[in-house]
């Protein structure tokens, strides 16, 4: 039985991928071992199995006696104990939600409905490092996959609107707060039908300006606006977050030494934990639309092609109808005014489920099957 350590598992995503674990029984084939940074001794979560009290997850002598080790915490962490763990001579598997090693040579992004060729060329060459690609990449390439696979995209922008959840579970507390704030401003005209909107649209924006709106982890307001810069600037003027989605989407695909441009601009909107994007595709090709609903919706189990109507598209395409769930809708299909090989598409997708803990979770088991 393997024996595989989890670290970061009482996290927002490591909550999430306890749950999915537990839902599909991964738990009964494997020896689990829970570590901890700050609770050392206590009991372990209940997951169906037993398990032993938390173990330092700084220990490097039990981190070595597992097979594989699972880690939610955090890129800090991984950058204090992945190096020093392989210098120790340490040969077991690591699977990472953190960003810091994707691009390391070593390490393979693992999304395995679109690149489970890749995990299993990687596998066989005998890596060892498997991580976790960023949330808005992995829901694009559920989403897109069908396009991909027949290799029909030339160039594609996205341009995305991300829940506060990919910031962390302190800034989707801060939204609700601030979403609270601006309705408390107002509580007495709401409650007036007589008031003035305009009345009331003067009190909020001086609630959503004054020195007392909660901002301290978004740094400014997100209820009622939006932010439309994610994570640190790059000398070419990309935020990190954008320049994720060209490099990280063409090394799932394994494209790196042919890679398609993939490029626009990453926005934080007042979602939960569902990412939406928008896309602008230029197809190699004049595809008719129906051929790519077809390819979309046979790509894998989970993507789910909405049909291009107002109805549709309110009821299946938003973040209030997939978050919580594993489908990824794709809709807005249609061809742009600028020609048959200009294609538009809307994608929703839970960014804690496919954008973080999902590929973990079926990595694992990859590993368990082998
Ligand atoms: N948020 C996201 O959307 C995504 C995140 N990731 C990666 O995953 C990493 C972890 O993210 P996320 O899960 O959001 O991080 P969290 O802040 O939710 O959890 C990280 C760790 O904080 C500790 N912690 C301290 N207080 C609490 C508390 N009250 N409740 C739960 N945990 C607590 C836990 O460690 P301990 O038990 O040791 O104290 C926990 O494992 C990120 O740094 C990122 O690298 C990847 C993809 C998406
Ligand atoms: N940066 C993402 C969340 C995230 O954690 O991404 P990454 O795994 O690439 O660090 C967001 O803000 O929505």
């Amino acid at each position: 039985m393997l024996k595989v350590g989890f670290v970061g598992w009482r996290g927002m995503v490591g909550s999430v991928l306890m749950q999915r674990m537990v839902d599909d029984g991964d738990f009964k084939g494997i020896e689990p071992t829970f570590f901890t940074t700050s609770q050392v001794g206590q009991e372990g979560p209940d997951v169906g199995v037993d398990v032993p009290p938390l173990k330092d997850a700084f220990d490097l002598e039990a981190l070595k006696s597992l097979d594989v080790v699972v880690t939610c915490q955090g890129g800090e962490y991984t950058e204090k104990v992945y190096a020093d763990l392989r210098q120790g001579g340490w040969k077991g598997y690591w699977i990472d939600a953190a960003s810091t090693l994707r691009m390391a040579d070593e390490a393979t992004i693992v999304l395995d409905p679109v690149n489970r060729h890749v995990i299993d060329a990687q596998l066989a060459k005998g890596a060892k490092t498997f991580v976790g690609g960023n949330c808005t990449v992995s829901l694009m390439l559920m989403g897109l996959g069908g396009l991909f696979e027949a290799d029909l995209i030339e160039w594609m922008t996205s341009m995305t609107y991300q829940a506060a959840s990919g910031s962390g579970a302190k800034h989707m507390r801060e939204l609700l707060n601030q979403m609270g704030s601006l309705r408390d401003s107002v509580a007495d005209e709401l409650a007036d039908p007589a008031s003035a909107i305009l009345d009331i649209d003067r009190k909020v924006t001086a609630a959503m300006r004054s020195g007392d709106f909660p901002t301290d982890n978004f740094g400014a307001p997100l209820a009622g606006s939006l932010l439309p810069w994610i994570d640190v600037k790059r000398d070419n003027g990309q935020s990190k977050e954008e320049w994720k989605g060209s490099v990280e989407s063409n090394k799932i695909l394994g494209l790196q030494d042919n890679p398609i441009p993939i490029d626009g601009l990453c926005v934080r909107i007042g979602a939960m934990r569902s990412h939406s994007q928008a896309f602008t595709i230029k197809l190699k090709k004049d595809v008719p639309i129906d051929e790519i609903e077809d390819r979309l919706a046979r790509h894998n189990d989970w993507v789910k092609v909405i049909a291009n109507d107002k109805d549709a598209t309110i009821d299946g395409l938003t973040p209030a109808a997939v978050t919580g769930t594993m489908s990824v809708p794709v809709g807005r299909l249609r061809k742009l005014a600028m020609g048959g090989e200009y294609l538009s598409a809307f994608s929703v997708g839970d960014q804690l489920l496919w954008g973080a803990a999902e590929p973990l979770k079926r990595m694992l088991k990859i590993l368990r099957e082998q």
